[in-house]
Parts: C-alpha cells; sequence; structure tokens
C-alpha cells in the first residue's frame, strides 16, 4: 500500500462552508482578531472612557447651574462653574478626537491584516476546494465580512463600552438623585429587554438570509460583468438586467423587514422612553412642589433618564451587530482555520517567500525526465459518481513527443492537472524519473512543468510581466525576447504601439485569440521547463502559424531534452509527435505511431480524424467511443 494512499481521498481537512453550530464564532475567538492591536486598543478605550466620563458629569453639572442662578448674588459661582463647563468640553473634545482618529485607523487595520490572511489562506488551498465555490461568495468573505468584523471589533466595541458606562453610571446617578424616581425612570427596561430579545433573533436571522442574499447578487454580477463580451454576443443585457434585479430585490426585500423591524423596535423605544420621561417629570414635579428636589436635580434627573435610555437602546443594536460580526467572523475563520489538503495544497505559504521545501527535490538525471502514469484511477472531489479514469497507464520516454488524442471529454485536460498535482488518483501512480510525484515537494515538482492549458488566461498587466510570470522575477529581457520568439510571438509584440510593454487588459481580452496562445506559450517556455504540456495550444492559430511554432518547440526539446506531451485534435498537430496515445473510456485504448494508425481505418485514431472533420460519431461507425455525455 502506498504511504500517499491514506491521503487519496482527502480534499482538505474540513469544509469553508460552515456548519449548522459553525455559523456563529465565540465572542472569544472574534475578540482574539483584535490581539494584535491590543497597546492602541487600550489607548483609545481610555479615550473612550475620558470622553464618557466628560459626558456622564455634564447632566450634573447643568443641574448645579440651575439651581446656582435661583440663588442671589450667585454670578462667581455660575463664571467658576462656566469655566470648569469648558475646560470639560474641551478634554472631552480632544478625547473624541483621539479615539475616533484611533478606532478608524485600527479598524483598517485590523481589515488589512485580515484581507492578507484570508487571500493567503485562499491561495493556499488545493483545486478542489475551488471547484463547488463561487468565486463571489468568496470575494464578499474578503471584502463585506472583514468589513462588518473589523468594524465590530473597533466602533461598535467602543460604542459598547460607552453605552454600558451611560447605562450602568447613568443608573446610579438617577439612584444618587432619587431612588423612588428611579423605579419610574426604568420602568420601561424590563419590556424593552424582553422586546430587544425577540427582535434580535428576528434580526439575526434575516441578517443571515440579507448577506447570502447580497453575496448571491454579488456573484452575478461579477461573473456577467467579467463575461460581458458573451452577454453582448448573445444579446443577453436584458435577461443579465433581470437576473441581477431579482436577487438584489431579494436582498432588497429582506433589508426592508429589517428596517420595519428595527423602525418598531425604535418606535417603541422611542415612545417607551418618552413614557417614561413624562413619568420622571410627573413625580418629580411633584417632588420638586413638596420640596423633595430642587429643579436642579429633577433637570439633572431627565437628562440621565435620557442618557440611560440612548445607552439601553444603544445596547440592544450593538447586541444585534455582534451577532452579525459572530456570522461573518464564522465564515472568516471557516477559511483561516482550514488546513488545506498535503498533498494538493500549499502548506506554508508566507509573504515573499516560496513554499516551503518539505519533501524531495531530487536532481533528473542527465536532465532527461521520463514520465510514467500508471493503472491510475481518478475522479474529481465535486463529481464522485463519474470516473475520469479506469486504470490509465502510459509511459514518456526521455526527449520524446506524446501526442494525447480522445474524444471531448476523455480526460485529456485531466492528465495536466494531475501530473502537476492539482488532483491526486484516488488509485495509482505518477512516477517522475521513478519518483513517485507525490513525494516530491510540491513547488519544485510544478516548476519542472511548463503548461499552456487549453483557456489561456492572461493577468491585466504588460505583456512583458505576463511571460515573466513563468520564470518569477529573476529572468531577464533577453531570456524573454527568446521565449517570445520561440513561441512565434516576439514579431507581433513588435508591431504593437508599446511592443513588450503593452497592455492585455482583463485576462488578456485586449489580444487576439491566438496572440493570447502564444504569449502563454512564451510564458511555459521562458521557466526552462524539463516537462512541456501543450493543451490544444495552438488551436487559434492557421496552420502555417502552428507549423512554425512546431517547429521552433520541437528544436528546442530537442536541445533542452525536454519531455512533450500535446493533447490535440488536429491531424496536423498530430502527425509531429514521437508516438500518439488515444483515450477512450478512462483508459488508453490504442498507442503507437501515428502514421501506423492512421493506415489503419479501423483504429480508434482514423475514426476520431472522421470525427474531428465533422462526421460525427455515426460516421466513425462505431459504439466503442464513447461520448461524453454517456459518460458514466
Ligand atoms: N473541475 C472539475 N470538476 C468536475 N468534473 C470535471 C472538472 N473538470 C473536468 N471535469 C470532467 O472530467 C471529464 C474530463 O475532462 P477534461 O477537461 O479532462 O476532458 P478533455 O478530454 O480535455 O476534453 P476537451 O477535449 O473537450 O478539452 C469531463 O467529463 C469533465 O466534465
Amino acid at each position: 500500500m502506498s504511504p500517499f494512499s491514506s491521503f487519496r481521498q482527502v480534499s482538505g481537512t474540513n469544509s469553508a462552508k460552515p456548519t449548522a453550530k459553525e455559523e456563529f464564532v465565540s465572542w472569544r475567538k472574534l475578540f482574539s482578531l483584535a490581539k494584535p492591536e491590543s497597546n492602541l486598543l487600550s489607548l483609545a478605550l481610555l479615550a473612550q472612557m475620558v470622553s464618557v466620563g466628560t459626558t456622564m458629569i455634564f447632566p450634573m453639572a447643568v443641574g448645579k447651574i440651575v439651581d446656582i442662578i435661583q440663588l442671589p448674588n450667585s454670578v462667581d459661582q455660575l463664571k467658576w462653574m462656566a469655566s470648569a463647563l469648558a475646560g470639560l468640553f474641551v478634554v472631552g473634545a480632544v478625547a473624541v478626537t483621539v479615539r475616533v482618529a484611533l478606532m478608524t485607523t485600527i479598524g483598517e487595520r485590523i481589515a488589512r491584516d485580515l484581507r492578507k490572511q484570508v487571500f493567503q489562506s485562499l491561495m493556499k488551498q488545493e483545486l478542489a476546494f475551488f471547484d463547488g465555490r463561487q468565486s463571489g461568495e468568496l470575494v464578499n468573505r474578503l471584502s463585506n465580512d472583514t468589513s462588518v468584523v473589523s468594524k465590530t471589533l473597533t466602533e461598535n466595541l467602543a460604542r459598547g463600552i460607552r453605552s454600558s458606562v451611560t447605562t450602568t453610571g447613568g443608573i446610579g446617578f438617577l439612584i444618587y438623585l432619587s431612588p423612588t424616581l428611579t423605579v419610574a425612570a426604568l420602568s420601561f427596561i424590563p419590556f424593552l429587554t424582553i422586546v430587544g430579545g425577540i427582535y434580535g433573533s428576528y434580526v439575526r436571522s434575516l441578517s443571515r438570509k440579507l448577506q447570502d442574499a447580497l453575496a448571491s447578487a454579488t456573484q452575478v454580477a461579477s461573473e456577467r460583468i467579467s463575461a460581458i463580451r458573451t452577454v453582448r454576443l448573445f444579446a443577453g443585457e436584458s435577461i443579465e438586467v433581470g437576473r441581477y434585479t431579482q436577487r438584489i430585490e431579494d436582498a432588497f426585500q429582506l433589508a426592508k423587514k429589517v428596517a420595519i423591524a428595527e423602525g418598531f423596535y425604535m418606535g417603541g423605544g422611542f415612545f417607551m422612553g418618552q413614557a417614561s420621561l413624562l413619568a420622571v417629570l410627573w413625580f418629580g414635579g411633584h417632588q420638586v412642589l413638596q420640596g423633595a428636589l430642587t429643579v436642579g436635580q429633577l433637570a439633572s434627573f431627565a437628562m440621565y433618564a435620557v442618557n440611560v435610555g440612548f445607552g439601553v437602546s444603544s445596547l440592544a443594536n450593538g447586541y444585534g451587530q455582534l451577532t452579525r460580526a459572530q456570522g461573518a467572523g464564522a465564515r472568516i475563520f471557516a477559511i483561516l482555520d482550514r488546513k488545506p489538503c498535503p498533498l494538493t495544497g500549499i502548506e506554508g505559504l508566507e509573504l515573499g517567500s516560496s513554499y516551503s521545501v518539505s519533501s524531495h527535490t531530487p536532481t533528473l538525471e542527465n536532465d532527461r525526465p521520463s514520465l510514467i502514469f500508471d493503472q491510475v484511477h481518478f475522479y474529481y472531489p465535486s463529481r464522485p459518481q463519474h470516473s475520469v479514469f479506469k486504470g490509465l497507464s502510459f509511459q514518456v520516454e526521455p526527449g520524446e513527443l506524446l501526442a494525447i488524442t480522445g474524444i471531448s471529454g476523455c480526460g485529456k485536460s485531466t492528465i495536466l492537472s494531475l501530473l502537476s498535482r492539482l488532483y491526486i488518483p484516488q488509485q495509482g501512480h505518477i512516477y517522475l524519473n521513478g519518483y513517485d510525484i507525490n513525494s516530491l515537494d510540491i513547488s519544485w515538482l510544478r516548476r519542472q512543468i511548463g503548461a499552456v492549458p487549453q483557456d489561456v488566461v492572461l493577468f491585466d498587466g504588460s505583456i512583458v510581466e505576463n511571460i515573466a510570470y513563468g520564470a518569477g522575477e529573476e529572468v531577464s529581457m533577453d531570456e524573454i525576447v527568446r521565449a517570445a520568439t520561440i513561441a512565434g510571438a516576439d514579431y507581433f509584440i513588435r508591431q504593437l504601439p508599446y511592443g513588450y510593454e503593452t497592455q492585455v487588459g482583463e485576462r488578456g481580452l485586449s489580444l487576439s485569440g491566438g496572440q493570447r496562445q502564444r504569449i502563454a506559450l512564451a510564458r511555459a517556455i521562458v521557466r526552462k521547463p524539463k516537462i512541456l504540456i501543450l493543451d490544444e495550444a495552438t488551436s487559434a492559430l492557421d496552420v502555417e502559424s502552428e507549423a512554425s511554432i512546431s517547429e521552433a518547440v520541437d528544436l528546442l526539446r530537442r536541445k533542452e531534452n525536454m519531455c512533450t506531451i500535446v493533447i490535440a485534435h488536429r491531424l496536423s498537430t498530430l502527425r509531429d509527435s514521437n508516438h500518439v496515445i488515444v483515450l477512450n473510456k478512462g483508459v488508453v485504448a490504442e498507442s503507437g505511431k501515428f502514421e501506423e494508425l492512421i493506415a489503419k481505418p479501423k483504429s480508434f485514431l482514423s475514426k476520431l480524424m472522421l470525427i474531428s472533420e465533422g462526421h460525427g460519431l455515426e460516421a466513425a461507425d462505431d459504439e466503442k467511443l464513447e461520448e461524453p455525455s454517456r459518460a458514466k
């Protein structure tokens, strides 16, 4: 049994989708995210306490002033009180400035660090992780969830502390001023607590749905905008506007429910607050008339009661924000805590460093790599019921040019994914120069491979940046030009207005399909790979350009002793190979020299050529060739 077999079924150790239990992260875990900022946060909270202290003293001071102005010859006392209050306001203003500046900066720092960590964690995950997820949803975690969490750890925390202090301190002052009046003033609190609890759980479940609805709308928008050419070509604008409108409307309906609930809650709270203030003035007025309370004390009492009312409602509101942040935190931790599959993901990925070299980085004997696929069985983890390979075996000799062909969907491109360890086979082995590729350091392995995938994607940037992407930062301009020349790209690049500095646009869409393919080929060549895999890499080129590029690549293959695998349907591409294998029903159905296979009218290759000329499976007259839709 292979030492790696225990990893075979693994596609990551846990899912990024939180289970019902993990929908909310604990407060402790959530607040652990603020730990790196604890010093600055303490300073900001100190400033917060100072500003809260000044607001707490204010009603008492107002009450004193009201009483002083009723006394004869109290001008000096009034002056003193006014100066003291002015001093208090200055201290309060400085404290507010420090708190706001610090809290906002800390919030941005937490969001920045979280986004960096979440993105880093996403980059480490194996490909299978992304198969079942939508990019819009993951982007939402990076942007929305991180900002909800950072706001809660800073602004909402500060607001929560202020509300707690104003509420508890305010109640203290109320009891100090008049215990009996305090009962009237706080009679609304039990009601608000019960209604607040019901409101909180209602809003919490709505908010979760709202987040999901917004994520789904973002997904539609980002996918359709990035595929705007296709939308235009099929005149799909109004359908897409309708689709987006529907999703955003769904989100709006949920937001409306939240708004109505919030309106009722705030309105009810406001009414209760006003009613209790009226009760304070009613009973307090009677106490003033009876001489049990001064007018100033009643004024102070009323102001504290208002403060307590605002404090309680702000606490209830803050609780809602906290539960929202617990949900966002759970989604963030589902990514941060996720350990990538040990064989296909990247375990250690620090900023600016290479992957951890934890396993084998052999020297390829005589620089002549050979490749063996040995009884490989494979299905994609997201589609376990459909086996792509059922015992695939073939071999590529050092320096050989192997062509792989087969009907669409038979698994040709999957070979590149398995060889690069983007996925691992459930059974069987792949050997590079006799080493099981699972025993090799993953970044080393991928550095040996230069690949031009079927669907070429370039990144927004210059041509030179895109070609250099294949080899890292150390590549020289001469090497880039050499690779571009072999790939047949140098000529057209020089014709462009800014030559190698020309910007290719998002996903390289400002270039033609053939130009993109040639740049992708240069990107693969510039890394001086030991194994070159071309997956329909010249399909967008005319036969003449294809022939001249094939010739240049062939020269390079001989010179560098590169193993080359060409995945193709076209006769012209297959003809130049040393060896052709035809895939069918998850195995190698046929293998041999091109001329020998094509000479037999009943061979799989001959039938495939008939199909590729547009005659269809019926013309090939062979029920053995499996249509992908029939694949089980
Ligand atoms: N990420 C994926 N998740 C699930 N199934 C996949 C995935 N990628 C490919 N498949 C399926 O695996 C099978 C093999 O796909 P593959 O892309 O290797 O075929 P192919 O021979 O290269 O096809 P074509 O000639 O059309 O490019 C197909 O049935 C395809 O639907």
